[in-house]
């Protein structure tokens, strides 16, 4: 069974359509990165399956449980991380975690919570005290509370130093390890990339995209950097690289030529080179970023 099935899901605010004819389906056990700019449906899709937002159309399941009809029982599977998510000022970080196991009714211990976000040396301190970092963590530790099936994670990244996101990265990857689902929002690409099995990619409340990051790769045509070092810089191979179907620029870099091309003309490239005589020493490749993924895919839409 999938741990989320959305089935031609449109919300209208009005003359605004947030979401559009959206079906998507996460596997359990999947970490599911869905994408779009902002503005793009991203939350209101979360919403829905929270039961915070009803469809104007279609349907919205977790678990086989329809979230509009049985939402407290869809609660009970997961654990969430709102994109808008506050925190009591005047307990501490301990007893915010010892009131998620309460209402949870789990006798988990709080600690253990706190340790697994970096909040240790916190526990006593009250949460007004917090950076915004801290505060996400905590209420990212009470979502963990209970070991739910499927953590729904809205924008987790945001606000999150290099280290506080790599932290981040390792817990979705601990969680999905233990077997449950995480499905979680971003618009911050590069940090998708590592822990993604799938993404699905939405513009203007439309489900554009949806593959592996690699497969997405692959399927457009976005353009790679290959560096070829050569034994001699030789103008010949230059020239011959240069003239080859896929390759959009060629420069040097010393005993290097960089070539800007196609993924399928890599090979073409190395062999033109050494058809000129020129000892190949060396090559790498440098893949098109994921930003330029993602303009490519989300690109005529005028968010
Ligand atoms: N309650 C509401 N009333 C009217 N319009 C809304 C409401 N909530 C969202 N919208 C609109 O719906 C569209 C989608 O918004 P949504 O918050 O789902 O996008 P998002 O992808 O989560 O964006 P972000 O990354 O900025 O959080 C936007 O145009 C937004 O202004």
């Amino acid at each position: 069974m999938a741990a989320i099935q959305l089935d031609e899901v449109t919300k209208q605010y009005g003359s605004l359509t947030a979401v559009r004819d959206l079906s998507l389906q996460v596997e359990d056990g999947e970490i599911y990165g869905f994408l779009g700019p902002n503005g793009s449906g991203k939350s209101t899709t979360i919403n829905v399956l929270l039961d915070f937002v009803r469809p104007t159309d279609g349907t919205a399941e977790v678990f086989g449980i329809d979230c509009q009809e049985d939402p407290l029982a869809v609660r009970e599977r997961i654990g969430v991380l709102p994109e808008g998510f506050s925190v009591y000022d005047r307990l501490t970080g301990r007893q915010h975690l010892e009131f998620a196991c309460e209402s949870k009714a789990i006798d988990t211990d709080p600690q253990s919570l706190l340790d697994r976000v970096g909040l240790t040396d916190s526990a006593e301190r009250r949460a007004s005290n917090y950076s915004k970092g801290m505060k996400q963590r905590l209420v990212l530790a009470m979502a963990l509370a209970g070991d739910p099936d499927l953590l729904i994670l809205d924008e987790p990244t945001t606000g999150l130093d290099p280290n506080g996101a790599r932290r981040m990265r390792e817990l979705i990857e601990a969680e999905r390890d233990r077997g449950a689902t995480v499905f979680f929002s971003s618009h911050i690409l590069s940090q998708v990339d590592a822990v993604c099995d799938r993404v699905g990619i939405l513009t203007g409340g439309e489900l554009v995209a949806e593959d592996s990051i690699d497969a997405l790769r692959a399927s457009t045509n976005s353009v790679d950097e290959l560096r070829v070092t050569v034994a001699q810089p030789d103008k010949r191979a230059l020239e011959a690289v240069r003239s080859l179907p896929g390759v959009s620029g060629v420069r040097t870099d010393g005993n290097a030529l960089l070539v800007d091309c196609a993924n399928d003309v890599k090979a073409d490239v190395i062999a033109a080179v050494e058809e000129t005589g020129v000892e190949v020493t060396d090559f790498s490749i440098e893949e098109a970023s994921l930003e330029e993924l993602f303009e490519q895919v989300t690109r005529g839409t005028d968010q």
